[in-house]
């Protein structure tokens, strides 16, 4: 998407051709910075801190992880070794595992001297057809924004949920979520969304923000509690979130707080739409309750507030009774059942194991 005019993906190979370069998410909202990833150990590195983050964006980082690793040594044992370490950064987002996977099998089959030069080719494929797969989300996910526009008076706005960030900066461009707003918002349509996930890391409140902002999408941040709220009063015609891993039931695991709005979407009788690519989907799970892996993060995420004070200083401050444990689950699942639809690349699909199935026939078959 653009930043001030010049067109950025969150991830891409440096002019140098040798080193990768990711937009530095840690520094948002307050600065946007460059990284330089030259190893594969950074490529972890930045994935563990989360410079990148975001499923998809996991993902492409990881095979570019192989690619660095495959670069300093293409032997099978440093294959294996990058695999594993990259695997072992973040627990919840299957795009992780299903890119190592897709890396480790694709580049074993190539004599080593050819490795480093097919994992990048590999790497660039991942990216390019996460745009391309985000574009059709985005399509996909516009059809429903643009029947719900037609319900409305003149200037009046479709008013849109979503939770954490599943936007462009998620992804490598387009995001999931967000792709359907970006689409129907640069052809007409007038849509205002309401941002959150202000709470445990502000990933509403500091990363979609920013990039509806830059985009100029009208939106407004909320507290996380505000959601159902609004929701009561008519000030949400629809909820889309993006998701780190989808069973093959229609299970939906996503940032902590999505199945609290679920539930208030269902209370109030409002579509929850989830959207995602299909790399996301887990076909090897049934239960996302019991199996999928939650991430349990630092309890100073929960404890301290990290922000830029009026005088323009970046500090951090304590917000916890001194000495009070502290818990920080940082995804919750919410039950298929709750999922008014999944907005897939091969369009809207009911959040059940037999429309999934249906849909992506070719990998139920390779995980079952
Ligand atoms: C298109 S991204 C979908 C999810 O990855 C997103 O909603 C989310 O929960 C991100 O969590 P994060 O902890 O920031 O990696």
């Amino acid at each position: 998407m653009n930043v001030d005019g010049k067109k950025y993906r969150t991830i891409w190979l440096a002019a140098d051709g040798a080193s990768v370069e990711i937009i530095d998410q840690t520094k948002f909202p307050y600065a946007f910075e460059i990284a330089k990833l030259h190893t594969m150990e950074d490529a972890a590195h930045a994935i563990r801190v989360m410079q990148v983050r975001g499923a998809p964006l996991i993902g492409a980082t990881a095979a570019y992880g192989v690619a660095l690793a495959m670069r300093a040594d293409p032997s099978d044992a440093s294959l294996d070794a990058a695999c594993s370490a990259l695997l072992q950064t973040r627990p919840t987002a299957v795009n992780l595992y299903w890119a190592l996977d897709r890396a480790r099998k694709t580049l074993i089959q190539v004599a080593p001297e050819g490795r480093a030069d097919a994992a990048f080719v590999l790497a660039n494929d991942i990216c390019d057809e996460d745009i391309a797969i985000n574009m059709a989300i985005g399509m996909h996910g516009m059809d429903i924004i643009t029947a719900i526009a037609r319900t409305k008076r003149e200037g009046e706005p479709v008013n849109i949920l979503t939770h954490c960030n599943a936007g462009w900066l998620a992804t490598v461009d387009w995001g999931t979520a967000t792709a359907p707003v970006y689409m129907a918002h640069d052809s007409g349509i007038q849509v205002h969304v309401w941002v959150d996930e202000t709470r445990p890391r502000n990933q509403g409140a500091f990363l979609t923000a920013w990039e509806l902002g830059h985009h100029g999408v009208p939106h407004t941040v909320i507290a996380d509690n505000a959601g159902g709220h609004l929701m009561q009063h008519g000030e949400v015609d629809m909820v889309i979130t993006g998701t780190d891993r989808t069973t093959a039931t229609g299970d939906v695991c996503n940032k902590i707080g999505t199945y609290l709005k679920a539930l208030a979407a269902r209370d109030c009788d409002l579509p929850f739409y989830v959207a995602l690519p299909s790399p996301t989907i887990d076909f090897s799970l049934s239960d996302g309750i019991r199996e999928i892996p939650i991430e349990e993060r630092s309890g100073t995420e929960v404890s301290r507030m990290t922000g830029r004070t009026d005088s323009g200083a970046i500090e951090t401050i304590n917000i916890v009774a001194d000495g009070s444990p502290v818990g920080n689950p940082a995804f919750d699942v919410t039950p298929a059942r709750l999922v008014t639809g999944l907005i897939t690349e091969r369009g809207v699909l009911g959040a059940n194991r037999q429309s999934l199935a249906e849909a992506f026939p070719e990998r139920v078959r390779v995980s079952a």
